[in-house]
């Protein structure tokens, strides 16, 4: 059990990250193993901040977002951290949350696990609702949020979950969907906050580790993360009135994707990378305590702040400016002197 206490609120996390998959892990010498472990913990001692979970405050941020009254918005909500965020919103008093997918069938299932969570504490309203969507189409997203602030009347939150990972010859919508699905669906989120009655909110994107260190294996992947990673950032310094633009940048949670992976998966890469992925992957976190941390970052993270959620903890990028060409950045590259 996992102890997770911030501001007065107390979750419970049971943490799922030992759950047999040393078993699936090929022989390696302990030596390639310590190498390996001492490279990533190298990473995120370099890029982040270990959380502090007893802590009183969160990072010491000053803010609070009460969910009370709030309306949500998640693409790709209807399965995996998305939904799992859905659902801590709902656990968290969020007032309306708004699912999205394509899979008309998952959408009914993720709906029917949200309607019974709130069930017992009705307002005589309809807290969760499923919009099917394919985000890859500009159309349907613009419909999505047309839906919102027709029926809800304006947008509060938004997290955009929805990608996929494919390196094959469907790469290229992967890009769609990773990358220009995300940047419209902030676009009119962005548009509808600033627009709607209660102007403002927060909007959580989702990228990953790999936009820090890009993996060998997924190449494609990687990219359409970084891009999401530096398009939030940008966007956040847009400095929209009260509203908050943030990255979250997951490491290996425990969804069907990688529920299904085993070793024969990885391919034919060298030793050292699958030794070096294989690591990785056996951090893969609880996905209830990755959506935990999504909203806690709603409520309390800066504008333009980047967040890892890894291996069941929660880390703050040190430096909010970490993609912008200042002084200090430079003096990280060697010069060319002809
Ligand atoms: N699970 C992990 O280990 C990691 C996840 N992430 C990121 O976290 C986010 C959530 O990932 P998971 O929950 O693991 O994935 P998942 O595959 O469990 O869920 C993805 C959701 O996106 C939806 N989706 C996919 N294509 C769509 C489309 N064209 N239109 C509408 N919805 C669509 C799916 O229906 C599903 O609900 C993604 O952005 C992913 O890239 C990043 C790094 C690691
Ligand atoms: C929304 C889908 C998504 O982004 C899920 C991400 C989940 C996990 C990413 C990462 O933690 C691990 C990836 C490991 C991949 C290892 C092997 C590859 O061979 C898989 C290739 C999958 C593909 O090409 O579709």
């Amino acid at each position: 059990m996992t102890r997770f206490k911030v501001r007065g609120i107390v979750k419970f996390f049971q943490s799922d990250n030992r759950n047999g998959e040393d078993s699936k892990t090929p022989e390696s010498s302990p030596d390639d193993q310590t190498n390996n472990k001492s490279v990533l913990k190298k990473v995120i001692e370099d890029l982040s901040r270990p959380s502090k979970p007893e802590n009183s405050s969160f990072f010491g941020c000053r803010r609070y977002m009460d969910l009370a009254g709030k309306v949500a918005v998640i693409t790709g909500g209807t399965k995996g951290i998305g939904l799992a965020v859905a659902k801590d919103l709902i656990q968290n008093g969020t007032s309306r949350v708004i699912i999205s997918g394509r899979d008309i069938q998952e959408g009914g299932k993720a709906l029917k696990i949200l309607t019974d969570m709130c069930s017992d504490k009705d307002d005589g309203y309809q807290k969760a609702i499923y919009v099917p969507t394919d985000v890859a189409s500009e159309g349907g997203l613009k419909e999505l949020f047309d839906y919102t602030a027709t029926n809800m009347g304006g947008l509060d939150i938004l997290v955009n979950s929805a990608a996929i990972l494919n390196e094959s010859s469907m790469w290229r919508r992967m890009v769609d969907i990773n990358v220009k699905a995300l940047i419209l669906s902030t676009q009119l989120g962005i548009d509808l906050m600033q627009t709607c009655k209660r102007p403002g909110g927060v909007i959580v994107n989702l990228s990953a580790i790999y936009a820090i260190k890009p993996l060998p294996q997924l190449p494609i992947f990687s990219g359409t993360k970084a891009a999401v990673r530096s398009a939030t950032l940008g966007f956040s310094k847009m400095k929209y009135p009260n509203l908050r633009i943030v990255t979250a940048c997951m490491g290996p949670t425990n969804t069907s994707m990688l529920l299904n992976l085993s070793p024969n998966d990885i391919g034919e890469w060298t030793k050292d990378e699958q030794e070096d992925l294989l690591d990785i992957l056996k951090a893969k976190q609880n996905v209830d305590y990755a959506g935990r941390c999504i909203t806690l970052m709603m409520q309390f993270a800066d504008n333009g702040s980047t967040y890892l959620i890894f291996n069941n903890s929660l880390h703050r990028t040190k430096n909010k400016d970490d993609t912008m060409f200042r002084k200090k950045m430079i003096q990280k590259f060697t010069k060319f002197e002809d």
